[in-house]
């Protein structure tokens, strides 16, 4: 589901809220900036006068040689004057903005990181990437460029309309503002369609970043099932479709240099008609339409700072549009539980039912079962039985809708969500690497062990030697998603950092798939093994393979989320159900493939 954009009056407060709370928090920036700016708009304002009456007094005479030279002198000294301050106020405001944009980053980081699974399923990743990157550029933009800009642009705007009026002549100025409004109407018009064209654009880069996101993670697929050509060509035209909404945008924000453009033409063209008139009855002096003139080439400048601030902030809205719904979006895993955890902790599931959402049955339907530290529990059934839910509701990934999980007697829910993931290592069927050394990878739970514990973890998850192997053993880079170890290694990987996590209940969620039998028994020995230095360490084994889970003290067996069999494996043998047929099956299977 892709990020939607609220509607545009809200996305307009939210975002002068939190501008107007950051400038709060920055004010010394933000009035150091506007200080120098002010001096800036100050030295603008002198520099036509000053021409003027240099003008002046060169009509009249006045002025020569070294008293000529001086004036020109200290023009150009303001001129630079003026260059530096520009610089000042550009770098410290900017350095302002970007910090709003790493701390927009950070926020939405610490708010997607809170997130459950669920929120995760309901929006697409490159959106997601959009907003933290591109988003967030525009709306440091309009706490940058945008705020100064403006703040820039109205100051200059009432000194020179103040110089023109005031200092000058009023009826001049006056005669001369009279095609202003008319621009007003045009900057209200054009910014009613730059806001609509800026959301279309920032959903489209959004859409463009999805497909850049997907394909390039199922890359080998595509090339597999030899669907790079199609892939390519639905790039290409969602690259068109982002370029040509980036074009629209663009095209409305340029529309505000033709309104400026034809605004100060008709207001030059007022005032020389009614300056000269004036110069003729010598109501006002060559100089001063000079000065004039001067000025109202001066605001040119204001004129565009609105058109470009209006854009900007329209960009803004737009941008914030699609961030705040996702910075307050309600967590959809709630995390106030305050209990402690009781040691030791046995696990217990009572009627624990789970549907997913728009599903015709609950995956798991009324599962009872206790685990007693120390022991193990097998889970076995048939594929889409339910094994995996089992786990997401241990791990809290979604809610159970009646009857629960408890540990040491209290319920999940009620323990702390950290707490929680302390007790359990989990290692899923297909386990994540990061771009990091091998040794990285393992230690990803406890960063401080050392190289032996490490080792020690990676030999007992079988996984050494396979290390040892690798061009620089444990330092080796295993590069995003691990692509350079096999699927097997990797769900060793993972088992090692689990393992080293020290955590008191083991998950093996189907993590011994892509291992072969004999290093499918080396790593439950190790297991069983380890049991003796940590006795009170529980261990849930989910597998296909019921040679898996044979030694487990209960093995549970799911049919369409029902615990349809239970008991050892002698048990269930002497059950004759669908374990007993299962396992006759795998024998043959074994002996099959043994010959
Ligand atoms: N995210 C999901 N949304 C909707 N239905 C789902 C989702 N994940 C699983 N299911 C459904 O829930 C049921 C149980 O799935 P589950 O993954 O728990 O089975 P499993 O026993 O672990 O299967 P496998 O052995 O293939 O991993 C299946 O019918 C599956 O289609």
């Amino acid at each position: 589901m892709p990020v939607s954009p609220p509607s545009a009056p809200s996305a307009s407060s939210g975002l002068s809220r939190m501008l107007a709370a950051f400038v709060r928090e920055h004010w010394r920036a933000y009035a150091a900036a506007g200080a120098m700016l002010s001096c800036i708009a100050l030295l603008t304002v002198w520099i036509p006068r000053q021409v003027g009456h240099v003008v002046d007094a060169l009509v009249a005479g006045q002025l020569h040689g070294p008293g000529l030279l001086r004036q020109l002198g200290l023009l150009v000294a303001a001129g630079l004057v003026i260059y530096l301050l520009r610089a000042g106020w550009r770098l410290t405001l900017f350095k302002a903005a970007y910090q709003l944009g790493a701390r927009l980053r950070t926020r939405l980081f610490a708010r997607l990181a809170l997130q459950g699974p669920a929120y995760f399923q309901a929006q697409r990743t490159g959106d997601l990437m959009a907003l933290a990157t591109n988003d967030i550029d525009t709306v440091e933009q309009a706490a940058g460029e945008a705020m100064l800009a403006g703040f820039d642009g109205t100051q200059t705007l009432v000194l020179v309309l103040a110089m023109m009026t005031v200092g000058i002549d009023w009826r001049l100025g006056l005669a001369a503002l009279l095609p202003f409004p008319l621009m007003g109407l045009a900057f209200w018009w054009i910014s009613q369609h730059l806001h609509q064209a800026a959301q279309d654009s920032l959903t489209r880069f959004g859409d463009l970043n999805q497909q850049v996101q997907e394909s390039l993670a199922g890359v080998r697929t595509l090339r597999a099932l030899g669907l790079v050509d199609r892939s390519r060509a639905r790039f290409g035209e969602l690259a068109d479709r982002a370029a040509e909404a980036s074009f629209r945008s663009q095209r409305w924000e340029a529309a505000y240099e033709p309104a400026v453009g034809m605004t100060l033409s008709a207001a030059f063209a007022i005032a020389l008609a009614v300056g000269g008139w004036l110069v003729a009855r010598r109501e006002i002096s060559i100089g001063q339409l000079t000065a004039f003139t001067m000025y109202l080439g001066q605001l040119i400048w204001p004129m565009f700072a609105a058109g470009w601030v209006l854009a900007l902030l329209e960009r803004g809205r737009a941008a914030w549009g699609r961030l705040a719904p996702v910075l307050d979006a309600p967590l959809t895993l709630a995390d106030e539980g305050r209990a402690a955890l009781p040691s030791p902790a046995p696990l217990q599931a009572r009627g624990l039912t789970y549907g997913f959402p728009g599903a015709r049955r609950p995956a798991v339907e009324g599962v009872d079962f206790t685990l007693p530290p120390g022991r193990t529990l097998g889970i076995v059934g048939a594929t889409g039985s339910g094994k995996s839910t089992l786990v997401r509701l241990l791990l809290r990934q979604a809610e159970p809708q009646a009857g629960g999980l408890a540990l040491g007697g209290v319920p999940l829910p009620e323990l702390p969500l950290a707490t929680l993931r302390a007790h359990i290592a989990w290692v899923p069927q297909e386990p994540f690497l990061f771009s990091a050394t091998v040794a990285e990878n393992i230690a990803l739970a406890r960063p401080q062990a050392t190289q032996a514990e490490v080792e020690a973890a990676a030999r007992l998850a079988a996984v050494h030697d396979d290390i040892a192997r690798l061009p620089q053993g444990y330092a080796t880079e295993v590069g995003e998603r691990g692509v350079t170890l096999s699927g097997g290694q990797r769900q060793r990987v993972a088992i090692a950092r689990a393992l080293l996590s020290d955590a008191p209940l083991l998950v093996l969620d189907d993590a011994l798939s892509a291992v072969d039998t004999g290093t499918e028994t080396a790593i439950l020995d190790h297991l069983r093994e380890l049991r003796a230095a940590r006795p009170d360490r529980s261990v849930i084994v989910i597998a296909h393979r019921l040679s898996a889970v044979m030694d487990a003290d209960e093995i549970l067996v799911l049919k369409q989320g029902l615990a349809v069999e239970r008991g050892t494996h002698a048990e269930l043998l002497a059950l004759g159900g669908w374990y007993a047929a299962q396992w006759r099956y795998q024998q043959i299977e074994a002996s099959l493939e043994a010959a």
